[in-house]
């Protein structure tokens, strides 16, 4: 096998297409609605049309929620308010329908992949339909040792690429990415507070189900002593994710890149899958135009994370479950976005620039490009 260079993925993903979002932006100013009066749909609409190439936008008809699943050897130090090494648990009964992401899913006629990187079980326990791409049995407790060896790191990103690849080559059109971990909202603040050069208390939330403070503090100081492995290694993104991510994050992140040279658009559910998407950032500074921050959780290093990237969160409502639950409340609102864009009516052509459309043109046109500019700078 070819040893993997990350820095080729700044040469392979392409900008979203600036031409068709232009395109889309004269197709917005011409139709029946007076132009702002969708708020943030229009954005959302446009970003999806430049995402497709494609205006009119087509409407999302196969999206998937895709979830990496793995065990993390941190959580036995109390810094989850799960016992450790009990996602497989969690994997089971989200196959089986019965967590909050098996009802959103089947509400919404999605289907759920779930991927095994590092599920501390027997194999042979889980349901059948867990793709497997195990790399090891839990990742290496980071405040400590290395999450991963070098050679795991390696296999963990190549089956993020490869799930991505599969995905893209299946017409999926759009996928929820989310974690089931205990114990990933650790490593995910030790990435976050690594990248953003700020300490573990500025990162460290309460995880899943809410910590108390004795737990809080474990977890404060568990991220501190993996932020000072992280530090020396901040310049290699694999290595990075190799000492203080896991397998379950670093197949995320292969996950994020190679969907982002497939122009697979992905909403990004909360802080795992955003601390994910910054180590992509890192690699490849343009990836992040082809992604989406469903909700804002609440975790405070996925706030971080997100203002890095400057990507806004569509939802606010507290969820912190995980599990591609934030990236399942914010679907319908995408797949809104795009019927309103495709399907609203244009003025006939005399119409221009009277009645309840009317704007000034220039006006019109300046707020789009500038707010292009601005994500684009980050
Ligand atoms: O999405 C979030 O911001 C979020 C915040 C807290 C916890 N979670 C989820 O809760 C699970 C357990 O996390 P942890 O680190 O508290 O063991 C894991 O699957 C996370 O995705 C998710
Ligand atoms: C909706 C939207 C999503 C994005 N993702 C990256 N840049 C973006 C810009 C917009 C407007």
């Amino acid at each position: 096998m070819s040893s993997l260079n990350l820095d080729d993925f700044t040469d392979l993903i392409e900008r979203p297409d600036g031409g068709v979002r232009r395109d889309a932006e004269t197709h917005r100013e011409r139709r029946i609605v007076p132009p702002g009066s969708l708020g943030r749909l229009d954005d959302l609409g446009e970003w999806l049309a430049a995402a497709q190439s494609a205006v009119p936008v087509r409407p999302v008809e196969r999206p998937r929620v895709v979830l990496f699943a793995g065990d993390h050897g941190i959580a036995e130090l109390g810094v989850s308010a799960r016992a450790a090494g009990s996602a497989a648990d969690l994997v089971r009964a989200v196959l089986e329908g019965g967590r909050p992401v098996s009802v959103l899913a089947r509400r919404l006629g999605v289907p759920v992949r779930v991927v095994d990187m590092a599920l501390d079980c027997d194999p042979a326990s889980l349901p059948e339909d867990v793709v497997r791409h195990r790399v090891r049995r839990g990742s290496g407790r980071i405040d400590i040792e290395d999450a991963l060896s070098p050679e795991e790191a390696e296999a963990a990103f190549r089956a993020g690429m490869a799930v991505a690849d599969e995905e893209a080559d299946s017409g999926t059109d759009l996928v929820v990415l989310g974690d089931v971990s205990v114990g990933g909202t650790t490593a995910a603040g030790v990435l976050v507070a690594a990248l953003c050069g700020t300490d573990a208390s500025v990162v460290t939330g309460r995880g899943g189900l809410a910590i108390d403070d004795l737990a809080w503090m474990r977890k404060c100081a568990a991220i501190r002593d993996a932020l000072r492995r992280a530090r020396p290694v901040l310049g290699d993104q694999l290595q990075l994710l190799a000492t203080v991510g896991g397998a379950d994050l670093t197949a995320m992140t292969g996950f994020l890149l190679q969907a982002a040279v497939r122009k697979l658009p992905v909403l990004l559910d909360g802080v795992v899958a955003s601390a994910c998407a910054l180590v992509g950032q890192r690699v490849a500074f343009r990836a992040p135009d082809w992604w989406l921050a469903a909700h804002d959780s609440g975790e405070p290093g996925q706030a971080k994370a997100l203002d890095r990237m400057a990507l806004e969160p569509l939802l606010s409502h507290g969820v912190t479950v995980g599990e591609g639950v934030g990236g399942l409340l914010a679907l319908p609102l995408v797949q809104a976005a795009a019927a309103l864009a495709a399907e609203l009516p244009e003025l006939p052509e005399d119409a221009e620039g009277s009645g309840d459309a009317g704007q000034p043109e220039a006006e019109a046109e300046a707020e789009p490009a500038q707010e292009q500019e601005a994500g684009q700078a980050r």
